[in-house]
């Protein structure tokens, strides 16, 4: 139907994305979502260079390592043109991006400070 049809992400391979690797063609992979930011390269806060240098690769561990904003976060939306095909998505990457805190070993240090801490008041 016409309806799913629009709701569909485009789906990318890797080998896809890797030949839009210049400053006419500038795509990036960050958490298995494909982003053309060809007309962001002049605007990006960080320099068109850090992402020409990833240009055609996946990005996230350097999008990450910076630690962008909620804002930088929020102002890549637009330039989401599809995702990675389900068979090429990276896990890790995938499980970042819904549970941005981290892991699980992280919720049990902070629940069991949570509880030493109402313990001694
Ligand atoms: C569409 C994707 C991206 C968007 C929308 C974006 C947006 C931003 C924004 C808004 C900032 C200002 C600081 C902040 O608000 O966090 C920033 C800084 C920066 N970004 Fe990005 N960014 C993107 C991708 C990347 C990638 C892939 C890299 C690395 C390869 C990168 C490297 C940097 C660096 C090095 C800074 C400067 C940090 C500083 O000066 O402290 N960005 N970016």
């Amino acid at each position: 139907m016409a309806s799913n049809e629009a709701s569909a992400p485009k789906l990318f391979t890797h080998a896809e994305v890797s030949q839009h690797n210049d400053s006419k063609e500038t795509w990036l992979i960050i958490h298995n979502d494909v982003y053309d930011v060809t007309n962001f390269l002049n605007e990006h806060p960080g320099g068109e260079e850090v992402l020409l240098e990833q240009a055609g690769k996946d990005a996230t561990e350097q999008f990450e390592d910076v630690g962008h904003s909620t804002d930088a976060r929020q102002m890549m939306e637009p330039y989401k043109i599809g995702e990675i095909v389900p068979e090429e998505r990276t896990k890790a990457s995938d499980d970042k991006s819904k549970y941005p805190s981290g892991g699980s070993a992280g919720h049990d240090d902070a629940r069991y400070l949570c509880i030493s801490n109402c313990h001694y008041f």
